[in-house]
């Protein structure tokens, strides 16, 4: 059964953000490991996150659904992580399942880790192989996608690593593991990714030094033996989720939206920038500070796009939204240019491809290039028409799905199930807004 947008008039309204993926899955996995109980308001209900949540369940942490986005968490403290009864399954979720074989690491237990497809084709050597060079051991060995086992141990060796990708999964799975190691642990990064573990550690009360290295490079390290106290927190709005609604309002023939406390974070907000380079009107609202992070409520109104080539120094920063970018790279004139960003290949799904087959089958012309794409605009709505291969991969769904509202004819997409991974409020928040999205 496909989900059809169909073109709407108009695109406007204000919604708040829902809570951040990224800042939602650490802050279950350190309170999990805190001493004490921590409660987090505006947590993200995601699957991806509930997962997590689970997860951290079966590893000893007492973690409870108090209300709605509020959750308490007794962690276990000194007496360290267990072993789980059952195999850890973290669905679709990258970030829950490479992050937490970076903080299992550190204990003496042994988990299996087991994902869907999608993560099931996603590769893990990334962050085996630092964690082996740490003590931890992985079964089956030399295998790079889950279903892994990990075997952790409480006197990890502390390592000096420069991850290949700029990835702050990588980075923080480290970091993670260098909270129990002897010693100080070191991550040398390409560029500076998404810096919330390390915002989140020192929330949780623990030392994390940060400091330039040669070129673009940063240096991020944590000394070992450090204990997380925990928190009382209120998780920041996601800029990723937002970047849909944002780019809904860009391309509307009358948009103009208001997305209520998203997390401003120079770490996040690529999509924004590159959006402000290919002339959107963009307003941000200081509104104040939560969990570490400063917070906006960030406008949007109908925006005339021109096509622009996106700094490679922009791309972590934007890692999750070319998706969202394509689209409306589509609307813009001339050319939009991607490139360095070959870390789209491994994402829940191949999003080179996808991104380059979302937009040809609604007619819009795209190139594809080993590392990036390149999309000739259409200067105002194109074509559409076509129905989307989702791929198992909500944020090309989400796209498709905002296209659909402001190009010629209606796009379908083949599945929606997925969206519930990141952002279960997707389609409500669309509604609101004034989208026509049914089910065809
Ligand atoms: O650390 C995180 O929370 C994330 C890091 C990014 O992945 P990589 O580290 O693989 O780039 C991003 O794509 C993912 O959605 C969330
Ligand atoms: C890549 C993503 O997430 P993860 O790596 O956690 O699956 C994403 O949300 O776009």
């Amino acid at each position: 059964m496909a989900w059809t947008s169909f073109p709407v008039d108009r695109f406007q309204g204000a919604i708040r953000a829902p809570g951040d993926k990224s800042c939602s899955h650490r802050a279950l996995m350190l309170a999990g490991a805190a001493n004490g109980v921590s409660e987090i308001s505006g947590l993200l209900e995601g699957e991806d996150v509930i997962n997590t949540a689970r997860a951290m369940q079966a590893l000893g942490a007492e973690v409870e659904q108090t209300a709605p986005k509020r959750w308490r968490i007794k962690g276990v403290g000194e007496a360290g992580l267990r072993s789980p009864f059952a195999p850890l399954d973290f669905g679709n979720s990258g970030t829950g399942s490479r992050l937490l074989m970076g903080l299992m690491a550190g204990y003496d237990l042994t988990a299996e880790l087991t994902g869907d497809k999608s993560l099931s084709s996603r590769p893990m050597a990334r962050i085996t192989d630092p964690l082996k060079l740490m003590g931890a051991q992985f079964t089956p060995e030399g295998r790079d996608k889950l279903p892994l086992t990990l075997t952790g141990r409480a006197d990890l060796t502390p390592i000096s690593y420069a991850p290949k990708q700029a990835s702050a999964q990588v980075k923080s799975a480290i970091l993670l593991a260098g909270l129990n190691a002897d010693g100080l642990t070191e991550v040398t990064e390409l560029h500076a990714t998404r810096d919330h573990t390390e915002r989140m550690l020192r929330s949780f009360g623990v030392d994390v030094s940060v400091r330039p290295g040669r070129g673009s490079q940063n240096l991020v390290s944590i000394r070992g033996g450090q204990s997380l106290q925990a928190v009382e927190t209120s998780i920041p709005g996601d800029p990723s989720s937002a970047a849909f609604l944002i780019a809904g309002a860009l391309i509307s023939p009358s948009g103009g939206v208001v997305v209520e406390h998203i997390m401003s974070n120079e770490t996040r907000d690529g999509f924004f920038q590159a959006a402000g380079r290919m002339g959107a009107g963009l307003g941000a609202e200081e509104i104040g500070d939560g969990a570490g992070e400063r917070l906006v409520d960030l406008q949007a109104a109908t925006s005339e796009l021109k096509g622009c080539t996106i700094p490679e120094t922009l791309v972590a920063a934007m890692i999750d939204e070319f998706p969202i970018l394509a689209v409306i790279a589509a609307f813009a004139k001339g050319e939009t240019r991607v490139r360095g960003a070959e870390e789209l290949r491994v994402k829940e799904s191949d999003r080179i491809s996808a991104i380059v087959a979302m937009l040809r089958v609604n007619g819009v012309e795209v190139e594809e290039h080993d590392d990036g794409f390149t999309v000739m605009g259409c200067d105002g709505p194109p074509p559409g028409g076509g129905l989307v291969e989702t791929r198992h991969d909500h944020r090309i769904a989400m796209s498709a799905l905002v296209m659909g509202t402001a190009s010629q004819k209606p796009v379908a997409v083949d599945d929606i199930a997925m969206i519930a991974t990141s952002y279960p409020e997707f389609l409500d928040h669309m509604r609101t807004l004034g989208a026509d999205i049914r089910e065809t």
